[in-house]
């Protein structure tokens, strides 16, 4: 197929992109490289720097279909300033669908999240049936896509597909986390593995859970870009789908920095402090509908996340590319 990816100079885009390209696609990126890097567009991959709302300059008849990762993702953020998280993701989302329907491309996969379902009232794996309740504007602005592209598939035959991902982590063929500022867990008990930063900081202690630290889904994310090719070889005209994407199971932050500490054979020195504001305690996917509706299957655990995530930030240590 021939395929737009927006947003393919960041992070999961760059790894969906290299495993688009060995199964044989033909792949152009946009973006706009607000957070991403040039040089984490994958080899082989056609490259436009531009603004998803510019989009229409890019697509014309010949795409099959779109991968749409572009998007502003800091949660703090956009409580912070939601003006700009409402402008690139949603009106960006909308300005792409035009141009889609415009050229008669009618294919396309979302990175939706499980911010939409906000703080649950129940620690039970989530299920896409729950309710959505987000409680920033990140998570709002990812379910108002959700519900836009429900309405773009019934009026105007649009096949698509939201992937609520849960928390993506790891590496693979090179391509890894590099955002700045980071904010998520592995990345930054990695930065302390790493010698780049002296300890790192445990965002809540008191959570209702065995150890007292917030529990998360964490699903590797060369398990996550399966899961878009799969997602797109499945886009059925007319139909919109929403797809939790997890392992299934959970770990603490404490259980995540112990795996930390054993792969990487550094005691990552931690300071206990407060919760970080809107921090669930629990987020866990149930995972029936992906596997049932992909035939997927998430095959890599906790120990591969981290190993890998690892040899992504030796590598570039070794190459002199990081900090
Ligand atoms: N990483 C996660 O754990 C996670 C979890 C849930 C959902 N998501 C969603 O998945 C997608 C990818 O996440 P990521 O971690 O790879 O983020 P990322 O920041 O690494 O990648 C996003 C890319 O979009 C580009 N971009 C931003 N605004 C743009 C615009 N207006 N036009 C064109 N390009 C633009 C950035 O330069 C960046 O390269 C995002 O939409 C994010 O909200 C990520
Ligand atoms: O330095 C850190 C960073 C995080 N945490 C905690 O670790 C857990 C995981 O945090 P993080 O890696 O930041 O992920 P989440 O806040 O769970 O959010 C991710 O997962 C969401 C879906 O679950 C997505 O919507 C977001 O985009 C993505 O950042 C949370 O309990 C945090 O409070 C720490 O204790 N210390």
């Amino acid at each position: 197929m021939k395929l737009l990816v927006t947003g393919g100079a960041g992070y999961v885009g760059s790894v969906v992109t290299a495993l688009l390209l060995e199964a044989g696609h033909e792949v152009t990126v946009l973006d706009v490289l607000s957070a991403g890097h040039s040089d984490a567009v994958p080899d082989g991959a056609s490259f436009v720097e531009g603004d998803v709302h510019g989009v229409g300059r890019v697509l014309d008849p010949s795409f099959d279909a779109v991968l749409h990762f572009a998007g502003r993702s800091l949660v703090g953020e956009s409580v912070q300033d939601p003006g700009p998280y409402w402008h690139t993701n949603v009106g960006g989302t909308l300005a792409l669908v035009e141009a889609m329907r415009e050229h008669g491309v009618g294919r396309l996969v979302f990175s939706s999240t499980a911010a939409v379902y906000g703080d649950p009232p129940s620690q039970a794996p989530l299920r896409e049936s729950d309710p959505a309740a987000p409680t920033n504007p990140y998570g709002a602005g990812k379910l108002a896509v959700d519900h836009l592209l429900a309405g773009w598939a019934r009026a105007h035959g649009l096949g698509a597909v939201s992937l609520r991902y849960f928390n993506v982590a790891g590496a693979h063929g090179g391509f890894g986390e590099r955002h700045d500022p980071e904010t998520h867990l592995i990345p930054n008990l990695l930065k302390v593995a790493s010698g780049e930063v002296e300890h790192a900081s445990v965002h809540g202690t008191d959570y209702p859970t065995p150890d007292g630290t917030a529990v998360r889904d964490y699903l590797h994310v060369r398990d996550l870009a399966d899961a878009h090719v799969r997602a797109l070889e499945r886009c059925v005209p007319g139909r919109h789908r929403v797809l939790n994407l997890g392992s299934g199971g959970g770990y603490s932050v404490r259980e995540v920095l112990a795996a930390v500490r054993r792969i990487t054979g550094h005691p990552v020195p931690v300071v206990d402090g407060p919760r970080r504001p809107g921090d669930p305690a629990v987020l866990v996917a149930a995972n029936d509908r992906a596997r049932e509706e992909l035939g997927w299957r998430p095959s890599r655990g906790l120990d591969t996340i981290v190993a890998d995530a690892w040899g992504f930030v030796r590598g570039r240590q070794e190459e002199g590319t990081a900090p």
